[in-house]
Formats: C-alpha cells, sequence, structure tokens
C-alpha cells in the first residue's frame, strides 16, 4: 500500500510506545530486513516513537558513559563554565540550569548539559586536509573538560558515542527501506553530519511544581532521529498524543528510545511523526538522560517526497535546508 494510504489507515491514537527487537538489524536476509522496517514504519506512522531492545551496545559501555556524566556535573560551577557553550563555536560544551528552553511559552529547562558533535575514533588517521568534520553551517570543533578536573572523561564518552553512532548509521538504510526508497538513499546525504551528543541531568523537582519550568519543556526534535538513552528505574519522560495526552515512556531495561524529529517528518509531510515530548524528574533523586540526535548534511534541501504528497495531502512545509532549520532552532532555544 502507499505510504499515504498506510499513514490514513494506521491514523489513530496511541496509548503506549511499542518496543522493537533489533536482532536482525545486520541480516542481510531481504525478507527479515523488510519485516524489521515493517515494525518500524508503523512505529513512525503512528507514534514517532520506539523502543529498541537488542541495540548492540554493550552494557560496560553504557556503564562508563553514566559515571563520566554523574562525574562531570558534580564538578564545581566555575570548572564546568570554563567550556560553557555560549564562549564556543555552535553552542558545544557546557550549558547550565536554565540555559535553555525548549518550550517558547516555558520559563527555562531545568537541566544542565553537555554537548558534542562529531569526531574521529582514531584522531591520528584524521587528515588535516578534510575539513568535513568542521565544514557546514554548525563549523566548530568540540570542547572538552580538562583531564586534570575528570581523567579519562572524553575518552570513555567517545566510546558510548562511537557505538551509537554506529547504530543510528545501520538505523538509516531501515528508515528508508520503511519509506519504500533504496536502502542507500540517506548515504550521500548523510557524509558529514553532526551527530550531536549530549549528557543531561535532571536535578529532581519536588513539592509544587510551576508546569512551565520543567526538565526540559514540551517540544520535537530537529534532526532526521533521536537515541536516547536513559537512566534506569526513573520515570519522567513523557509523549504526547493526539488526543493531547501525555504518555509515560518510562525507561526498560536494555532498551534505548528512538524518536523521530522534525527533519523526517518534513521529508514525509508528516507521515513520519515529530512527536511532542517533554520530561520532567519528580523522582526526588537525579536523574541523567543521553540523546544523540543524527540529522542530514546541513547542506541537504528538506523536501518532501514525491511517495508522501497526493491531491488530499499536499506539502505542508516550505522547503529549507537541514542546515537553515537547526540554526533556527537553536538560536530560539538559547535566546531567551
Ligand atoms: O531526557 C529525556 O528523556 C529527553 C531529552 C530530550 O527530549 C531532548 O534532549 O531532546
Ligand atoms: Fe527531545
Amino acid at each position: 500500500m502507499s505510504l499515504v494510504g498506510t499513514a490514513q489507515l494506521l491514523d489513530q491514537d496511541f496509548q503506549d510506545v511499542p518496543v522493537i527487537d533489533l536482532q536482525n538489524i545486520s541480516s542481510t536476509d531481504p525478507i527479515r530486513r523488510r519485516k524489521l522496517a515493517d515494525e518500524i514504519r508503523d512505529a513512525c506512522i503512528r507514534v514517532g516513537f520506539f523502543y529498541v531492545k537488542n541495540h548492540g551496545i554493550p552494557e560496560d559501555v553504557i556503564n562508563a558513559v553514566l559515571e563520566e556524566a554523574k562525574s562531570f556535573f558534580a564538578l564545581p560551577l566555575e570548572k564546568k563554565m570554563e567550556i560553557e557553550h555560549r564562549k564556543t563555536p555552535n553552542f558545544k560544551g557546557y550549558s547550565p540550569l536554565l540555559s535553555g528552553n525548549n518550550d517558547p511559552n516555558g520559563g527555562g529547562d531545568l537541566q544542565e548539559g553537555f554537548e558534542f558533535g562529531w569526531e574521529s575514533p582514531d584522531q591520528s588517521k584524521v587528515d588535516p586536509e578534510d575539513d568535513s568534520s568542521t565544514s557546514g553551517v554548525m563549523a566548530g570543533a568540540n570542547v572538552w573538560p580538562s583531564e586534570d578536573y575528570i581523567p579519562g572523561f572524553r575518552e570513555r564518552v567517545l566510546r558510548y558515542y562511537h557505538a551509537a553512532v554506529n547504530l543510528g548509521k545501520m538505523m538509516f538504510p531501515l528508515f528508508a527501506l520503511a519509506l519504500d526508497l533504496p536502502e542507500a538513499f540517506f548515504d550521500d546525504k548523510t557524509q558529514h553530519s553532526a551527530a550531536l551528543m549530549k549528557l543531561l541531568h535532571y536535578p529532581p523537582q519536588t513539592g509544587p511544581i510551576d508546569e512551565r519550568v520543567i526538565g526540559i519543556g514540551a517540544h520535537t526534535d530537529w534532526e532526521c532521529f533521536t537515541i536516547l538513552w536513559q537512566e534506569p528505574g526513573i520515570q519522567a519522560l513523557q509523549v504526547l498524543n493526539s488526543e493531547k495526552k501525555w504518555i509515560n515512556a518510562p525507561p526498560i531495561p536494555g532498551t534505548l528510545v528512538i524518536n523521530l524529529g522534525d527533519q523526517f517528518a518534513r521529508w514525509t509531510n508528516d507521515i513520519f511523526k515529530s512527536t511532542v515530548h517533554r520530561a520532567i524528574n519528580r523522582s526526588g533523586v537525579r536523574r541523567y538522560s543521553i540523546p544523540l540526535f543524527f540529522g542530514t548534511d546541513y547542506n541537504v534541501k528538506l523536501e518532501p517526497m514525491l511517495s508522501c504528497i497526493s491531491p488530499e495531502r499536499p506539502p505542508k512545509y516550505e522547503v529549507i535546508t537541514a542546515g537553515e532549520y537547526v540554526k533556527g532552532k537553536l538560536q530560539a532555544t538559547y535566546s531567551h
């Protein structure tokens, strides 16, 4: 069935977030791949969010990045402020509590973060002539806290990063298949994409809560999709369904969350959903989470695919480049 037809059939409210088993993610059997892509397609059209199990990122790699996140955020504020994102090109580095505001109606996000983008696993192999990691609208190298403050941080954080980037690279062909496109469709559009990762820390919020100041206010993500690790045992993430009801997306042991962002929504004329979500930490203890945002190269135009347009479903968005889109959103988030 056509994508537009499937989208009409599946246009119903969701009450929970589905779990998808990725054990066949590396399979070359076309039947297995199609089956997996069909599950992904269903989740992308109905919910825009799904959990993945058997994602292949080793538990010790996850435990190590969590430890580093805890140590980093426990540093004295002035040490973290040495790499404040406002001092760096393009928002890399540390963002203190309330410095961002994802919901334009909100009063600031009650989270602190550390953000960085693509960096080769082996710096000795980086070709100085190749400016791919620093080219494009969002140019700017990463900044890291001093090794004196937090030895081993960069290495252990990058170990998780590269494992998760690898998973993201394996997801793109499946998303293409889910859209009835050749599996290589995104290859030439994701040559130099930033793959931005954030370590996030949400202090607990207790007592009466001002709904305008929560962990992260209601928002959609801006890229193609996000791979999100959330700390086990702490409910905070909520996803908005079309009845405007907040559906909890609690951490499920052994899984990651994958959610779609605005670039996919624009490309698919909203057939793939970029679903509104937020996080509130009412647990009474600190909460950590780690999103990694996968976009296309910034010069790629976000044009609706022909299979996602029909006379009843005309294009919903003006065509702009991925870079223009993301940059505009970043400025709005940090200019509150
Ligand atoms: O911390 C979370 O669970 C969600 C984070 C998030 O939505 C984001 O950073 O875009
Ligand atoms: Fe988000």
